[in-house]
Parts: structure tokens; C-alpha cells; sequence
């Protein structure tokens, strides 16, 4: 009978939704001056038919409408109905303040539904913003030795010492050792440790990215029902109890800590007090569990699918591991390690930001809800509550980049040489209308510039230690979603100790 009435219930929940949808989606804002593009070349598509096509080959779509129009063009997005600017737009908009990247960025989060609600707090008064951008970043320094000493630990747990080849999931690596650098950050030694912590964070991370695709495969008013029989939702959820569960403890116990300090001295590295502090400012509270999963979220995902993508790209390229580790040495036989010291590398730099531009983490950026009537340099006005966001072609654009398909590792390095003028330009951690891999003014992400000294720190344990080649199967194709990629699973790849590795310099 409750059985019943609960179905009942959930019927009447998901008619309404269906109807609200329904009036809703009657009034969407069409933009009449803008030419649609679809795979199909229908003029106005069925706006299931153009989801998928976006969802099925979303480079394709923009690539097609940006050739056909060759200005700005609406589309169907697995989030609702776009306007996608030309990158000539990209400086214009990068800090125009009616044009949001919280209110855009929530509406894609589902933070509404059961085992979400973390992504809620993309927005939240620009809290995790300031807390990285203030906090963390300003103790880049500071935190370097911590960084060195997890990578020294975790790099030796995760590939032990064998002189044997080996064989393992290139993602598991790669996940496991981002999951335990960013949570040594986050929340402390403890933590980064405790084995049922980093696998639950590390499914959630990769499990609700997927969930998310998938929602977006369906039509928006069912979401709310579908969520709870998708298996990735429920995981979703499963694991985000899980995750509060441990960590729920861990943040009493720091808080008691904290209170019990005499003196006013802080730890190296603080999420805690950070988040408290910057939320204070604000007048507002943060539920500190999902903050963390926030974090996590923001920050392994993205930087784990780089490390995966980048390492791939160094096994690809013949003779580049030698030279690699031939600046690693020469620059950490002269320098102690500090975030300058990576500065130094300028190869290594130069690599990571020419597999970013061929493997950015999506392929639309500078995501914006227009919060007032815009009026752009070409006449258009981009009415308030329309979305918008730019394609990454330009990553492959011949005229900036020749030889555009190609992993040339050099490529920024040699840029660097040559402009001088515009040399901070084309460092790993600059953005640019040209290069959008972490998106461009005053949203771009505030963490790329932890994310780039995780990596390199990462990536000098793993080139030095290590060698490295592919199993029987070589590299398998990437994976797309929508706006995502990313390298499946199922990608192997073969290690072993360098016999004579350079320790003394780890
Ligand atoms: C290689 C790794 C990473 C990549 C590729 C990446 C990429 C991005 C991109 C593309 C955006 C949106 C920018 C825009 O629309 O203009 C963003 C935003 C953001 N990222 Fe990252 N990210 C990475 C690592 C991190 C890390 C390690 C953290 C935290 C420690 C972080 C925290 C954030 C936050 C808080 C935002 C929202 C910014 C805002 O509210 O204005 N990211 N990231």
C-alpha cells in the first residue's frame, strides 16, 4: 500500500515537472537573428533529435555551423539551447560582468538532485573560488615540500620498485596518485592514506562526471525522475554518503584542533580554516563535506584526465622521455624545489600545455549566462537569461598552430623563444584567447596554478623513476560525450624502475 502510494506520489511529481517543462520550454528564449546549425542541416531541429546529434558528435556540430555561419550560431546542447560566439569574442566577453559563469555553470551541475548537491557550490558567492585563488594559490610555496614528500610515497605505493615490466590501467595510476597529492592538500596525511577515502573519492569524481553525460542524454524533464535508477546516479549518491561518512570525523577532530590552538600559527596547508575563513567574509557558511567534494571534484577529474593524456602523448613521441628527464636533472641539480624551480623546466612546461591544446578537458569553454542585455561589437545583442559559450577549434587552427594535429613538445617553448614580448603568454598556466584549455579572464580556473606544480611534481617522480611503453594494443582511440573526452579505462600502459634512477635529486 505504501509501495502504491509512493509510486503515486512520484507519478504527480513527474507530471507536474513534465508540464512545468513543458510551459517552460514553450517560452525558452529563441534567438530569431542567429542561424541554427544541426548535422542534419534542418533549419529548426526537433530539439531531442539535435541533442543527441550534439551529445552522438558535438566537434562535428561546431565545427559545421562555425564553416557554414562563420559568425555566431545557436545550437542544441545536452543543457538546453546555446548561442556559441566565434573565439574573435573571447577578450570581449572574458570579464564582461552581466555575463555569468556561476549561473551558467549551476545549471549544468544538477545540484538539485539526490547525491548532487556538491556542485551547488560552483556558485555560492564565489566562496571556492576565493578560497583557491586566495588561499591555496598564495601557499604554493608552502606546500611544495608536502607535494614532494606524498609524490616520493604515494609514487613508490602505486608502482612499487620491480625492475620487472609491469603492467596497469594508465587511469588508475594516474587517478590514484592525483587523489593522493590533492587530498594530502585537502585535508591532511591521514586522509590521502586511508585507502576506502581515495577509492570512494576517486569513483565519485569519475562516476558523477559520466552521470552527468548521461543525464544529459535524456530529456530534461525526466531527470529528475531517471536519476534514481540510473546506476551511475546511485552510485553517485552511495558514495557521496560514504565519503561524509569518513570524513565527517576527520573534520570534527581538525575543527577541535584548530580551537584548542594557543597560538595563531596555521598548519602549511588549511582547506579547513581557509574555507572558514573565506566564508566568514562572505556572511555565509560552506557544508564543509561537500565543499571537499566539490574540491575533489574541480580537481582530480580534470587534472588526472591531463596527467593521463599528457603521459600518452610523451610515450608517443620517440627520444622526448630522455630529453625530458635531462632538463628534470639539470634544472633539480642547480635548484631546491620551490614552485620557481618548475618554472625552470621549460620543456616539461611546454609539453603539458601542447597536450592541453590538443586534449582540452571540453570542448566548449567560457560557459555564460547572460544576466542583462549584451550588445557585442558586431551589432548582435545577446538577450538577458540566453546561454552561450565558445568552441575550442581555434586549438586546432593552422594559422596559430602548424602542423595543428600534431604533438610537437617544443611547440610553446619555441613560441616563448621567439615572442619575447608575449613570452608569460604561452606558459602552461596563461590563458589566452588562443589557448583556452583552462578558460579564459577573470572565471578562468583559479587552480591551474596548483594543478600545473602538482603535475610537474608528478610527472619528475614518474620520468625519472620510471621507464614507460605501451602493452600489445598500443593506444586505444579516446572516448566523446557531448563536450567531453577522455582516455577509457581500458588504456593499459607497461612500467618499470629505471634501473640506476636518480633518487638523489627526489
Ligand atoms: C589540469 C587541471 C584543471 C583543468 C584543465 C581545469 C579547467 C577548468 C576550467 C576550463 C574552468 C572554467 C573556466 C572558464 O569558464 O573560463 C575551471 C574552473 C574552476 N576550476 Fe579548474 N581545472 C583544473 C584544475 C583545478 C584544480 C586543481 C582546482 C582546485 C584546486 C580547480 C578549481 C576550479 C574552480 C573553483 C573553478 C570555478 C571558477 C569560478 O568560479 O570562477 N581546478 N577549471
Amino acid at each position: 500500500m505504501e509501495a502504491l502510494v509512493r509510486l503515486i506520489l512520484i507519478a504527480g511529481v513527474c507530471c507536474s515537472l513534465g508540464a512545468l517543462w513543458y510551459t517552460r520550454r514553450k517560452r525558452t528564449v529563441i534567438y530569431p537573428d542567429l542561424p541554427f546549425a544541426s548535422l542534419d542541416d534542418k533549419e529548426v531541429g526537433d530539439p531531442d533529435v539535435c541533442r543527441m546529434q550534439f551529445m552522438a558528435d558535438c566537434n562535428g556540430l561546431l565545427k559545421k555551423g562555425s564553416e557554414k555561419f562563420n559568425g555566431p550560431f545557436q545550437v542544441y546542447t545536452g543543457d538546453g539551447r546555446r548561442i556559441v560566439l566565434p573565439n574573435s569574442f573571447a577578450d570581449e566577453i572574458r570579464d564582461n560582468e552581466n555575463m555569468s559563469f556561476g549561473e551558467s555553470a549551476i545549471e549544468g551541475t544538477f545540484n538539485t538532485l539526490s547525491g548532487f548537491e556538491p556542485f551547488g557550490l560552483a556558485v555560492h558567492q564565489g566562496v571556492m573560488r576565493d578560497v583557491v585563488r586566495l588561499k591555496l594559490t598564495r601557499s604554493l610555496d608552502a606546500i611544495t615540500p608536502e607535494l614532494r614528500d606524498e609524490a616520493r610515497q604515494s609514487v613508490d605505493i602505486i608502482l612499487g620498485k620491480d625492475q620487472e615490466w609491469k603492467e596497469m590501467s594508465l587511469k588508475d595510476i594516474n587517478a590514484r596518485l592525483i587523489a593522493r597529492l590533492s587530498s594530502r592538500i585537502f585535508f591532511g596525511a591521514g586522509v590521502s592514506n586511508n585507502d576506502e577515502y581515495l577509492d570512494a573519492t576517486i569513483s565519485y569524481t569519475m562516476d558523477s562526471f559520466m552521470a552527468h553525460r548521461i543525464l544529459r542524454t535524456w530529456k530534461p524533464w525526466l531527470r529528475p525522475f531517471v536519476h534514481w535508477f540510473i546506476p551511475e546516479c546511485q552510485r553517485v549518491r552511495q558514495l557521496r554518503k560514504t565519503i561524509r561518512d569518513i570524513i565527517s570525523p576527520v573534520i570534527k577532530q581538525q575543527e577541535q584542533e584548530r580551537r584548542n590552538r594557543s597560538d595563531t600559527k596555521v598548519k602549511v596547508s588549511d582547506m579547513l580554516g581557509w574555507l572558514e575563513e573565506i566564508a566568514s567574509r562572505k556572511n555565509t557558511t560552506v557544508p564543509v563535506a561537500d565543499a571537499q567534494l566539490f574540491l575533489a571534484f574541480a580537481a582530480i577529474h580534470t587534472t588526472t584526465e591531463n596527467l593521463t593524456y599528457v603521459l600518452l602523448d610523451i610515450v608517443d613521441c620517440p627520444g622526448l622521455i630522455d630529453r625530458l628527464r635531462d632538463e628534470i636533472v639539470e634544472v633539480l641539480s642547480t635548484h631546491t624545489w620551490t614552485k620557481t624551480t618548475f618554472g625552470q623546466m621549460k620543456l616539461l612546461d611546454s609539453v603539458l600545455k601542447e597536450s592541453q591544446r590538443l586534449h582540452p578537458v571540453s570542448a566548449i569553454m567560457m560557459e555564460r549566462k547572460v544576466l542583462a542585455p549584451v550588445t557585442l561589437s558586431n551589432g548582435l545583442t545577446l538577450p538577458a537569461g540566453s546561454d552561450t559559450f565558445l568552441d575550442t577549434l581555434v586549438h586546432r587552427s593552422p594559422e596559430i598552430y602548424p602542423d595543428a594535429d600534431k604533438f610537437i613538445p617544443d611547440r610553446f617553448m619555441k613560441l616563448r623563444e621567439i615572442d619575447t614580448v608575449a613570452n608569460s603568454k604561452w606558459q602552461f598556466v596563461s590563458t589566452s584567447a588562443q589557448h583556452l584549455g583552462f578558460g579564459h579572464g577573470r572565471n578562468s580556473c583559479p587552480g591551474r596554478f596548483f594543478a600545473s606544480n602538482e603535475l610537474k611534481i608528478a610527472l619528475v617522480y614518474l620520468l625519472i623513476g620510471y621507464d614507460w611503453k605501451y602493452p600489445e594494443g598500443g593506444r586505444v582511440p579516446e572516448m566523446r560525450m557531448g563536450q567531453g573526452a577522455w582516455v577509457p579505462a581500458e588504456q593499459k600502459i607497461m612500467f618499470k624502475r629505471t634501473a640506476g634512477a636518480n633518487d638523489s635529486l627526489l
